[in-house]
């Protein structure tokens, strides 16, 4: 269970939020909405470790996280808002990259299967800057059907997908939540998943 009390954030001389307090528990899926700057993207970077809080306390499993750092990360999937895919390598290249970097190497197989499955079948070998957005996104996408990552965080995941890769995506995020992972991400659009939902509004 992922457990946040308090958490402020500021950024240049701006308080962004204040008094943040949320939970996640298995099968759970917490979606941050709020307009453009309200501090979306500043919040899921703090939970994932990647910025500081200016207060506030995050808990992985009761424990704080700063306790439990290696086992939270080990735990953690983030994906962030840009693809952030090398485009000089390929889709399948990417994909293999950034488990080894993870440290929970892919072999060909289940990466090609990855690939395949997210839309991109004749495009696993090409350098990714002949890619599409929309292309590109689905390779960063594929790490989600690789990961065996408890908690997804996930900064827009469905910006530049088609109808059809939205809906591929929803049922990738249904299955995560049906084997009791846990889910936060924003998005701007309306979202229908299984599991149980939650919601949190940050600004106006
Ligand atoms: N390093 C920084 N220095 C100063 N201001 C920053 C910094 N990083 C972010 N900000 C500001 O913090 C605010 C919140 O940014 P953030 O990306 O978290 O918003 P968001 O809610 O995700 O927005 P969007 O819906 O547009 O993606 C913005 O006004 C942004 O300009």
């Amino acid at each position: 269970m992922l457990t946040a009390h308090g958490l402020a954030c500021d950024r240049g001389d701006r308080r962004l939020f204040s008094a943040v307090d949320f939970a996640v528990a298995p099968g759970q899926w917490l979606q941050v909405e709020g307009p453009n700057g309200a501090g979306k993207t500043s919040l899921l970077r703090i939970v994932a470790g990647l910025a500081p809080a200016a207060d506030g306390r995050i808990e992985w499993e009761g424990q704080p996280v700063a306790e439990v750092r290696d086992e939270f990360h080990a735990r953690l999937l983030y994906l962030g808002h840009a693809p952030s895919i090398k485009d000089d390598l390929s889709a399948l290249e990417n994909l293999q990259t950034a488990a080894a970097v993870a440290g929970r190497p892919l072999d060909e197989h289940t990466a090609l299967t990855a690939l395949r499955r997210i839309g991109l079948k004749g495009r696993e070998d090409l350098p990714t800057r002949v890619l599409s957005q929309g292309q590109k996104r689905r390779v960063a996408l594929a790490r989600l059907l690789c990961s065996q990552a408890r908690l997804w965080i996930l900064d827009e995941p469905f910006v530049a997908l088609d109808v059809a890769a939205v809906s591929q995506l929803c049922e990738i995020l249904d299955e995560h939540l049906t084997r009791g992972g846990m889910l936060l991400f924003t998005s701007h659009q309306a979202v229908q998943l299984g599991g149980t939902p939650s919601s949190l509004r940050l600004g106006a």
